[in-house]
């Protein structure tokens, strides 16, 4: 195979005029972002963009116009998409699996496919069902675990080639409180050494595990900065709803940018 020369301290991903269309939707709008080590957080309404910013970062979309570079590499290139893929790691929305199969197989099949070589493959999938709490689960048949279950899994193949680029679509949907706070502590791990992007609609979750977050609207980045940052956009704006000072900083972000959207377009 060829070997793509590239440090593993090169730039997490990177994207310029990044546009991505559906028949007659925009869901991707000219956006530029670039990322490196750390945790980010995706926060968007239903329909930003979120996912489909997480699709073509994680290969399995192909944006409509833009460049985009991940881990300093091109997806375009069939080599270095290849290479990609080997270091990424994936939670989609969906997460889809074979019933029938135990834990231990589907995260094996799934590290097959990550090529972790055969020999550290068993050690490697017990590391990544117990980080998320499923290592007494191991030889337990997909379809008889829970949801939330399910969505532990879809972290542990996620995690199970100790991604250096790890795209999680809302991980937390479906997880208990205490499994939440588990794959906080998981988050903020992983983003020692790599680079994480985490799309959730749970502001708790951007506060207590993202270094960084970025807000996407109507397919525009709406938003970039520290947590502590969102929570001081708030400002003055006294009516921007929300239960935390997290929750008024989203909203009152939101807003200014619907405002800034409605007067480019009536100027
Ligand atoms: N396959 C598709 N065909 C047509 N339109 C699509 C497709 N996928 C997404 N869209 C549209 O693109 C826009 C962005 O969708 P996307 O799923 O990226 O948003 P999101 O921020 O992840 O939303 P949610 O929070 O609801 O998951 C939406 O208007 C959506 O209807």
């Amino acid at each position: 195979m060829r070997q793509i020369p590239v440090p593993r301290t090169s730039p997490g991903l990177s994207v310029r005029g990044l546009t991505v269309r559906f028949r007659g939707t925009t869901a991707l709008n000219d956006v530029d972002l670039s990322l490196g080590r750390g945790v980010h957080g995706l926060l968007g309404p239903n329909g930003a963009g979120k996912t489909s910013l997480l699709r073509v970062l994680a290969t399995v979309a192909r944006p409509t116009e833009g460049d985009v570079r991940i881990l300093g590499l091109d997806p375009q290139e069939l080599g270095e998409r290849t290479e990609i893929r080997r270091r990424l790691g994936y939670l989609p929305q969906e997460f889809g699996y074979y019933p029938t199969y135990t834990v231990r197989e589907m995260v094996t099949y799934l590290a097959w496919l990550k090529d972790v070589p055969g020999a550290q493959a068993p050690a490697a999938v017990e590391r990544a069902a117990e980080r998320v709490g499923l290592g007494p689960a191991l030889d337990k048949k997909l379809r008889t675990l829970s949801g939330g279950e399910i969505r532990r899994v879809g972290i542990a193949q996620a995690v199970v080639n100790e991604p250096d680029l790890l795209l999680l679509d809302e991980p937390t949907a479906g997880l208990d409180p205490e499994r939440r706070l588990e794959f906080r502590g998981l988050l903020r791990e992983l983003g020692e050494t790599a680079t994480v992007l985490v799309s959730t609609h749970l502001v708790e979750d951007v506060a207590a595990a993202c270094a960084e977050v970025t807000l996407l609207e109507a397919g525009r980045p709406a938003f970039r900065g520290t947590p502590d940052d969102l929570i001081a956009s708030a400002g003055t704006d006294a009516e921007a709803p929300g239960d935390s000072p997290l929750e008024r900083g989203y909203t009152s972000a939101l807003r200014r940018h619907r405002s800034e959207r409605a007067q480019e377009v009536t100027a």
